[in-house]
């Protein structure tokens, strides 16, 4: 999907919500262990209540490789559900990877070719030659890490290197290399405060933010702060949403909180 075939989305359904499927299994309703593939049952039961109401979609791939082939089975299916019913909804496979370039290579065709998602989270840490390979990608979105939302976000990427603070080395140097209109990045709900100082560096690129919800971070400062002609913000909140309700009516109370979150962004554009 393009950035512009996004942003049409975004305008159309009123929503910049993107929804995390983060799925435990010791934390689904247990009804659902029952069945063949709880997670895929899960993530379509999810999908099904919620899809009107965000533009996006994000599995975190741990949740999905830490029950080894039925989870990475499950994260196919997933995708493949994704792509083959709601076209028009963007996926992210948030994986962070990022590796000496020709392994970056096989990590992009795993995401984008094989399973299909239209973007992947990077880690920036290993420098041009392992971004540039998902960056090749046409139509496809790298991901990277700027500012993180957890804590340990001010061991390194606040610090100063060369005068300048890493995440906005990380922000200005990935600008100079090639295919870089592919970059989105990645900075915490919960680092609000910093998002008037990234907008000078980056003051059109899409912003992935997570930690809205279980983390603390707050949707209105987000947008003050964050948001750009063309919206430029896709707000994540996972553990907030599918965890709404433990029972059998996980879905619909999954959609309730979407729904909120929804008419909060609805109001925003309104303004
Ligand atoms: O800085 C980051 C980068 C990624 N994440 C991921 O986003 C979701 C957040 O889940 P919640 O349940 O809404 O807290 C999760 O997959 C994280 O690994 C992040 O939180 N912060």
């Amino acid at each position: 999907m393009t950035t512009q075939q996004l942003v049409t989305q975004i305008k159309k359904k009123q929503s910049f919500l993107c929804i995390g499927l983060d799925v435990d299994l010791d934390k689904i309703p247990k009804h659902l262990l029952e069945t063949e593939d709880p997670i895929f049952a899960f993530n379509k039961a999810v999908i099904d209540a919620t899809h009107h109401l965000c533009v996006a979609y994000k599995p975190n791939t741990a949740f999905y490789e830490a029950y080894g082939i039925k989870g990475w089975q499950a994260l196919e299916k997933t995708i493949k559900y994704l792509n083959q019913n709601h076209p028009e909804i963007y996926t992210i496979a948030d994986a962070k990877r990022g590796d000496i370039g020709n392994t970056s290579s096989m990590y992009a065709k795993a995401f984008f070719d094989d399973l299909g998602f239209d973007s992947v989270t990077v880690a920036p840490y290993m420098g041009k030659d392992s971004v540039e390979p998902f960056l090749d990608f046409k139509d496809k979105h790298t991901i990277l890490l700027a500012l993180t939302s957890n804590k340990g976000a001010f061991d390194f990427q606040t610090k100063t290197v060369d005068g300048k603070e890493l995440y906005k080395q990380v922000l200005e140097t990935s600008k100079t290399w090639e295919n870089s209109q592919n970059l989105m990045y990645v900075v915490g709900a919960t680092k609000a405060e910093y998002l008037a100082e990234i907008r000078q560096i980056i003051p059109n690129s899409f912003l992935l933010v997570p930690g809205v919800g279980a983390q603390g971070g707050n949707l209105q400062d987000v947008c003050k702060y964050g948001m750009t002609d063309d919206i430029g913000l896709l707000i994540n909140s996972s553990r907030g949403i599918i965890y709404a309700s433990k029972n059998e009516d996980f879905a619909e109370a999954a959609a309730k909180k979407a729904s909120a979150l929804q008419s909060e962004m609805k109001a925003i554009l309104a303004k």
